[in-house]
């Protein structure tokens, strides 16, 4: 089967198969075209083409289809069409029970190219999305190819966005950048100062979306770490000892801060939590500006040293994990997702100097076992996908997880515990040609691997009381941050600033509304609390409730508590909005009348200072007015709504004979005298 060019545009950009124009030969998710000619170059170690080369011709056989798992094939037989919004996360929603459980589908993988820094003709081009040209080894699909004008934004938009929209529904998310020693993998995760890279970005969606979805009765919990993997060995990023001596215990290196060697830890398989780090250290975060500070710092004991790719290459393997807990308020659910985003190490050739050459091998040694356990789960699913069943789970047995600690950390992510996306970066100079290959090789095996990933369940994780504390530690903590930032807030005229919310920075804006959501949570809470105390007194409800199921009955009497509850509260708040208007009104009336008399005391007050003061008055008695009118219909419609179920009771009452005393409306407890 040759797909025909008009066939290739209308295919969907995020579709797995390879679409090329002309008949090709295929290498996992990369494809030769026909037009490839004899290869001269010879640093390859493997010939692509004698390693997993296949015509294209086979491809229409029904085995074409276990080569690259297609993001449409589910056991529900669910079609991954209009399935753009997950930009590049290649697996399809599986419907269990009405509900989206987990996904299947591809790892998705997609290439960078490296601006070049000079005038030679690279012979690496982009033909399209997918597509990157070689003069000679020709062509090679993937998920997306982004050509080196492609800023860091708009790599985010196509791989960090649709990460963090799954991160949201419950899924965790995996990113990790691959690629030589100076391609750019740390400039597409961290960026520079002028452009903000994939962490940064993705951290300002999270929070971006945390102030979205809090309004729900929802609340949120970010932690941070990070963690760099140096000569196999992990550090901790965000904790480290603060002996500062360069040339410490791992010889020379450019990171000011240089950790003993009782900082290394160590990693275990843990019954409950699988694979975890043990000792690493999780930072409550509260705004992106945080996480950044932490980034920064953890950045700033990252080994870097020189090699002849790069002025200040990472040494290390670095992985940043945001963890996500979502709590649902009302039924004390909570979920917890992670993000992880992985800047690995470039992979090089030797280097001259002893110690760059001993961190190259230990490098090289981690991405090789990288490498075979990509290529052991690419043979596994290619394998397994040729039936149309659901792809194999990978058993620890089959791959050599623990050949390194960068796979043993990757571990669960690649066993299906997360969506996986990979950036691989290459430099398209010339003498970069037998990396560039490598890196082509590996994101060719990458884009085979099969993936079922489950999403994270929720947990009844704290009582109330626990949750009520929870919330108090996190309101006390904003207030703590607000206060600091107030501090540190450059203030050129000390009483405009404190009297106006217009001398504040938008993140002091910002915080003050995160804690007023979280305040208007608290005296939620605190309600649930009081009421769960509130004691039903009418001896017919309780006759009523009793015969009730348990279930049905408890509902009942909550829903009650709950509408008897929000009508006090609006009944009070509306008598302080009341008493707040007429103040308002004194106060205008009061500031009219003196802008009045002192317009006619000076007919030249030109500026208009006064008249603007008149109607900011004004149109805060307006906002008001208007709040009040809201607060208004709300009382309306919670009194229709406790009409509505006095008068659901009523039947209920008579039937027990004795709804005759009893009358509509007097079925009350504790507290709800005031709330007819
Ligand atoms: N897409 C790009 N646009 C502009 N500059 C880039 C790009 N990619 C890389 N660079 C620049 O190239 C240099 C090397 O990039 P970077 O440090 O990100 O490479 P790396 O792959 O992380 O290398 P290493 O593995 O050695 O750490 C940096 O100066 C960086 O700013």
């Amino acid at each position: 089967m040759i797909h025909k060019s008009p066939t290739r545009k209308h295919m969907s950009r995020f579709c797995n198969y390879p679409i090329p124009q002309t008949p090709v030969f295929q290498t996992g998710g990369g494809t030769f075209s026909n037009r490839r000619r004899k290869s001269s170059v010879t640093p390859l170690t493997t010939p692509l083409s004698t390693t997993s080369v296949r015509r294209r011709s086979r491809q229409s056989s029904p085995s074409r289809s276990s080569m690259i798992s297609s993001p449409t094939r589910t056991s529900s037989g669910s079609s991954s069409r209009g399935r753009s919004a997950d930009g590049l996360v290649n697996l399809d929603n599986v419907l269990e029970g009405g509900t989206t459980q987990q996904c299947r589908g591809t790892i998705s993988v997609s290439i960078r190219l490296k601006p070049s820094d000079t005038n030679t003709r690279s012979p690496w081009y982009t033909s399209d999305d997918h597509t990157i040209v070689h003069n000679e080894l020709g062509e090679f699909w993937f998920d997306k190819v982004f050509p080196p004008q492609t800023n860091n934004y708009g790599v985010y938009e196509e791989i960090g966005k649709p990460m963090i929209d799954k991160l949201f529904q419950g899924y965790n998310a995996t990113i990790f950048a691959y690629g030589m020693t100076g391609s750019g993998k740390t400039f597409t995760m961290s960026g520079t100062r002028d452009e903000a890279g994939l962490i940064l970005l993705s951290v300002e969606q999270i929070f971006a979306q945390i102030m979205k979805e809090s309004v729900n009765n929802k609340s949120y919990e970010v932690k941070v770490s990070y963690l760099e993997i140096y000569n196999e060995k992990i550090y901790d990023l965000l904790n480290y000892p603060s002996a500062k001596s360069p040339g410490g215990a791992h010889g020379s290196f450019q990171s000011k801060n240089v950790p003993s060697a009782s900082a290394e830890l160590p990693v275990r398989d843990d019954a409950r939590h699988g694979v975890r780090v043990v000792g690493l250290t999780e930072q409550q975060v509260h705004s992106s500006e945080d996480v950044l500070r932490k980034i920064e710092l953890g950045n700033s004991n990252r080994r870097t040293g020189e090699t002849d790719y790069n002025t200040r290459s990472s040494r290390s393997h670095a992985i940043v994990t945001i963890k996500v807990a979502c709590t649902e308020l009302l039924s004390g659910t909570e979920t917890t997702s992670t993000l992880s985003l992985c800047d690995l190490a470039g992979s090089e050739r030797a280097a001259g100097q002893h110690e760059r050459r001993k961190e190259g091998a230990f490098i090289n040694k981690s991405l090789l076992a990288l490498g075979t356990v990509i290529s052991k789960l690419s043979a596994v699913s290619t394998a397994g996908g040729v039936a149309a069943a659901p792809p194999p789970t990978f058993g620890n047995s089959h791959v050599p997880y623990r050949d390194s600690k960068l796979t043993r950390i990757l571990q669960p992510a690649l066993s299906g515990d997360s969506i996986v996306t990979t950036i691989c970066t290459i430099d398209t100079k010339p003498d970069a040609m037998s990396e560039t290959v490598n890196t082509i090789r590996f994101a060719s095996r990458a884009k085979n691997v099969s993936m079922t990933v489950k999403r994270n369940e929720a947990e009844v994780a704290h009582d109330k009381n626990e949750l009520l504390q929870s919330l108090r530690r996190q309101l006390d903590e904003q207030q703590d941050l607000i206060c600091e930032l107030r501090r540190a807030q450059p203030r050129p005229d000390q009483d405009s600033c404190e009297a106006t919310p217009l001398g504040l920075s938008a993140t002091v804006l910002m915080l003050r509304r995160e804690n007023e959501t979280l305040k208007k949570k608290l005296q939620h809470c605190e309600r649930l609390l009081d009421k769960d105390d509130a004691a039903v007194e009418d001896e017919q409800f309780v006759e009523i409730v009793e015969m009730l199921p348990p279930a049905i009955g408890a509902l009942l009497e909550s829903k009650i508590q709950g509408l008897e509850s929000q009508l006090r509260e609006h009944r009070v708040y509306n008598a302080q909005l009341e008493q707040r208007l007429s103040e308002a009104e004194a106060e205008a009336r009061l500031a009219t009348q003196q802008a009045r008399a002192q317009t006619q005391a000076l007919p030249g007050d030109e500026d208009g200072t006064l008249q603007r003061l008149v109607r900011e008055q004004e149109e805060e008695l307006e906002e008001l007015q208007r709040s009040l009118t809201r607060k208004n219909k709300m009382l309306d419609a919670l009194q229709s709504a406790k009409r509505l179920r006095e008068g659901a009771l009523r039947p209920l009452n008579r039937g027990l004979g004795a709804g005759a005393d009893a009358g509509p409306g007097r079925v009350a407890h504790k507290g709800s005298e005031t709330a007819t």
